[in-house]
């Protein structure tokens, strides 16, 4: 659980389509912390799959997820506060990349496919097809009560979730 002095960085997970990287920005722009979004951290190769339909496996994804424990470490150690978007399916992924959930806590965005679907499918400009959402359901490990996860539901408004992320952090 995070210390007095709150989380340095606030990972906002879930399946493609959930709205990580529309909460996420929008939590940090509320704290004023720096944002990043996972999805420009995956190598060439795994984007051009995804854009063909071919979902990324364990093997696909052990590179990019080094690299975003790297940026993580950067922020930890400077002290930079920092909200990251990022998948985080399983909890293989998110025991990498989170070493210290005092320092590192996850918000998970969890709720209807249906609502989730519609969103992709509606999305546009954006390599990740709806057709691909099975793949992510398949290798969704949602996360379990030992992860503290901050749980928000898709089916509120971007600025509610970010409302409830922040009093659930405890921070202004
Ligand atoms: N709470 C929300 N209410 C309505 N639409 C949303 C919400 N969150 C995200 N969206 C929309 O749904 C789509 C997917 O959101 P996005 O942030 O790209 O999700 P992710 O980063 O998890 O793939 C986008 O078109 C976005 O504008
Ligand atoms: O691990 C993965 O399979 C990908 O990271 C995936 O989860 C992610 O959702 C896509 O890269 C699309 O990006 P969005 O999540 O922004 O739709």
């Amino acid at each position: 659980m995070a210390d007095e002095a709150g989380p340095t960085v606030v990972i906002v997970a879930g399946v493609s389509g959930s709205g990580k990287t529309t909460v996420g920005r929008l939590l940090a722009g509320h704290l004023g912390w720096d944002f990043a979004d996972a999805d420009d951290f995956h190598p060439l190769d795994n984007v051009s799959n995804m854009r063909r339909g071919i979902p990324l496996s364990d093997v696909d994804r052990l590179p990019w997820l080094r690299d975003l424990a790297a940026w993580i470490e950067v922020r930890l150690t400077s002290g930079t506060p920092g909200v990251l978007a990022c998948s985080l399916l399983k909890r293989a992924y998110r025991d990498l990349v989170i070493r210290d959930p005092r320092q590192v806590r996850l918000v998970y965005l969890n709720g209807d496919r249906d609502v989730i679907e519609r969103r992709v499918t509606e999305r546009k400009g954006h390599f990740f097809a709806a057709h691909m959402l099975d793949s992510q359901y398949r290798d969704l490990e949602p996360p379990g009560p030992d992860e503290h996860p901050i749980r928000a539901s898709v089916r509120h408004t971007p600025e509610e979730s970010v409302r409830e992320i922040v009093r659930a952090l405890a921070l202004r």
